[in-house]
């Protein structure tokens, strides 16, 4: 499971918990302009936008989990099995290995709005990047400062929605998550009144009981309700560092504890990471399961006119 989420407050933010219950070889890892992308059906990109994020390390591909690129635009891939659905190549469309969506996206797109007019026109194809390495079954997020949206490939084609909560998480589908937040329609951060029964005398007797029946669990449904109250009614000054721990803080209410959860295989689903992005200053912050210190990685750092894949 994982959850993704937005954030604005002066800068505007993006960043996600990755769940899951092993490592998938990730490294910060920025892909500089010059570094020729090679594409399954597209034509390779020689230049293109820089970009950032969390990546398998893997020299010839940025096999990216989320990233941002340099004009603010952001995209995170989340676990949707069971749903997903690739379809075959067959010469129609713009065509797009699941494993190519973000650097494809983000290489060529600064904005939602054109990101939307080539995801209108696309079909996720169901190439493997290796034998070792079948495609996953994900949905994904986009995002800039004025636009969200959710991409799912699914038995009816490739739906796009647009995403008003700016959160993620994983199944059912997304439009499941927009009908299901109606059920929490009542919840508030504020002393709750007795709306209960004016005959009765019912008393606010401890702070947060507006929000009594906020879902506590892990479940994705449920990560999906606790991010966005967490969100949507925070309140943090408007610097950088207090934007940035307001972003943790909203991740850790919904990371996953090792034990917590267990997997059909009987593995542990912890949050290996959690990472926030600001689209502004090109900054990628990161802390692990084991070391809650924040580390950051500046993307204009690094020789962004290079040809090689830099692992931070
Ligand atoms: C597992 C990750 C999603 C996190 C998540 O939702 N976990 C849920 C766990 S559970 O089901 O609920 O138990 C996804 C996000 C991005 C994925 C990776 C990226 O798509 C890049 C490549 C794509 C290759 O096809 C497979 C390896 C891979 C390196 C992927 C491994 C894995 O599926 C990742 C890391």
């Amino acid at each position: 499971m994982c959850t993704c989420i937005t954030y604005e407050n002066g800068d505007f933010y993006f960043g996600r918990n990755l769940d899951l219950d092993c490592s998938f070889g990730e490294k910060v890892t920025v892909t500089p302009r010059n570094f020729s992308l090679n594409f399954c059906k597209s034509p390779r990109l020689e230049h293109h936008y820089a970009m950032v994020g969390m990546a398998s390390a893997a020299d010839s591909f940025p096999l990216y989990a989320e990233a941002m690129n340099e004009k603010g635009l952001c995209m995170a891939g989340l676990n949707f099995p069971g749903n997903a659905l690739y379809q075959e190549a067959c010469g129609e469309g713009i065509e797009v290995a699941s494993f190519e969506i973000i650097p494809w996206i983000l290489a060529r797109c600064a904005t939602v709005a054109q990101a939307r007019d080539y995801l209108s026109q696309m079909r996720v194809i169901n190439t493997s990047f290796s034998p070792q390495m079948p495609p996953a079954p994900l949905h994904w997020m986009v995002a800039d400062r004025e636009n969200c949206l959710v991409i799912e490939a699914v038995r009816h084609g490739l739906k796009i929605y647009d995403n008003p909560y700016g959160v993620l998480t994983n199944n059912p589908p997304f439009d499941y998550h927009l009908m299901n937040m109606n059920n929490y329609l009542n919840l508030t951060p504020q002393c709750p009144d007795n709306r209960f029964s004016s005959k009765l005398n019912l008393n606010s007797y401890a702070q947060g009981m507006g929000a009594l029946g906020l879902p506590g669990d892990a479940s994705s449904a449920s990560r999906f309700v606790r991010a966005a109250f967490f969100k949507w009614n925070s309140v943090s000054k408007k610097d950088e560092a207090s934007n940035v721990s307001q972003f943790f803080h909203i991740l850790d209410g919904v990371a996953m504890i090792r034990g917590s959860v267990i997997t059909e295989e009987g593995k542990y689903d912890i949050t290996t990471y959690s990472c926030c992005m600001n689209t502004r200053t090109g900054m990628y912050y990161y802390k692990t399961y084991d070391d809650s210190c924040v580390r950051q990685v500046d993307m204009y750092g690094e020789d962004l006119e290079g040809g090689a894949l830099v692992f931070v």
